[in-house]
């Protein structure tokens, strides 16, 4: 059976890393759009009406605006922006952690910012299980290849080789921290450090635990061993015991769809590091579209994506 996918903004990073995922599969046939027709509100509703999966790779308000134009309820969305990441009525992108049935049944899937995947993925299954506590006030400290700002911010970074690092969210209020309170089940909002480096792809969350200040936290054993076992069987995630002192991020590095969670701790147990590496476009983006698109149509979840 082939299924009809139209990615709208398909020629925006995000989405060319989609279709680059979905070439070849016989399972899926892309609806595209000719260049001079692609922001045309008319040919854009029509093949929104005439796909079974829609994927949104746009600024929030035209994707705001692109949901607006669907007009039937056979049409089943995956939108990769931030428009609709808490909103009634969809479902949070993210497999792992909020079950697989409930994506393969949405008809409505809001994929999940690249940062929250890191937080996310680190603390909603240790704060779920109790071992960290949900009323602490955290902090996210994080860095993003370029391309996680898209078009944009890669012709800014690849104009000026100059530029070192860009710290920026300095107003607070990043517009990822809703769904890191929300999926983590948080008292309070993060404070969110996010930063750009010269590269074109790759990110690090962090979060630092003081933890012999924190009440009911576990030690890092028990954390790490938690993280483990709530990932043991997922093909994408993976929990890495690491002895190192240090960990690099190339530019070289390939594509990829996978997250790797680490978490170090002091040796007296006080203190801890939760640490996620993951691609921005991966599992940040658009591999993570994709996972979503394969278990909404029956499909493997990895098929299509980058080891
Ligand atoms: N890059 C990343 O790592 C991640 C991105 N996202 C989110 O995914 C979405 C897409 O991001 P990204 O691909 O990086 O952004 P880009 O800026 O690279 O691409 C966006 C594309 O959308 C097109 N577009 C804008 N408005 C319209 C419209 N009204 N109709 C049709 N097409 C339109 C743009 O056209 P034009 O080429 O003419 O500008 C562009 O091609 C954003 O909401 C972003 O926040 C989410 C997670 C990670
Ligand atoms: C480096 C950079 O600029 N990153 C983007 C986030 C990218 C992302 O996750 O996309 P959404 O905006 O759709 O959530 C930012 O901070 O706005």
């Amino acid at each position: 059976m082939t299924r009809t996918v139209f990615i709208d903004g398909a020629v925006g990073t995000t989405g060319l890393e989609i279709a680059e995922r979905l070439a070849g599969r016989p399972e899926f046939h892309l609806i595209t759009l000719p260049e001079a027709r692609r922001k045309d509100d008319a040919a854009r509703a029509e093949a929104l009406n005439a796909a079974d999966f829609v994927i949104l790779c746009l600024p929030d308000d035209a994707a705001r605006a692109a949901v607006a134009m669907i007009a039937n309820d056979t049409t089943r969305v995956i939108d990769a922006s931030t428009a609709h990441r808490v909103a009634p009525g969809w479902t949070y992108g993210f497999p792992e952690v909020v079950g697989r049935e409930a994506i393969a049944a949405a008809a409505r899937v809001a994929n999940p910012g690249c940062y929250p995947t890191g937080f996310i993925g680190l603390l909603a299954p240790l704060v779920r299980a109790g071992l960290l506590p949900a009323d602490w006030p955290y902090t996210v400290n994080a860095v993003s290849g370029y391309s996680g700002g898209g078009k944009a911010l890669i012709e800014r970074f690849e104009a000026d080789p100059d530029i070192a690092f860009r710290d920026y969210g300095l107003a607070l209020g990043h517009k990822h921290i809703g769904e890191m309170q929300r999926l983590c089940g948080l008292a309070h909002p993060p404070v969110f450090a996010p930063a750009v480096i010269p590269a074109h792809r790759g990110m690090v969350v962090e979060i630092p635990l003081p933890l012999a200040a924190m009440p009911g936290a576990a030690g890092p054993d028990a954390l790490r061993d938690a993280l483990a076992s709530f990932y043991a069987d997922s093909p994408l995630v993976r929990v890495v015991a690491d002895p190192a002192d240090e960990l690099l991020l190339r530019r070289s590095a390939s594509p990829w769809d996978g997250l790797e969670l680490r978490v170090f701790g002091a040796a007296d147990g006080t203190q801890a590091r939760l640490i996620a590496v993951l691609d921005n476009l991966g599992k940040g983006a658009s591999g993570a579209a994709v996972q979503n698109l394969n278990l909404m149509a029956g499909l493997p979840e990895t098929s299509g994506l980058h080891g």
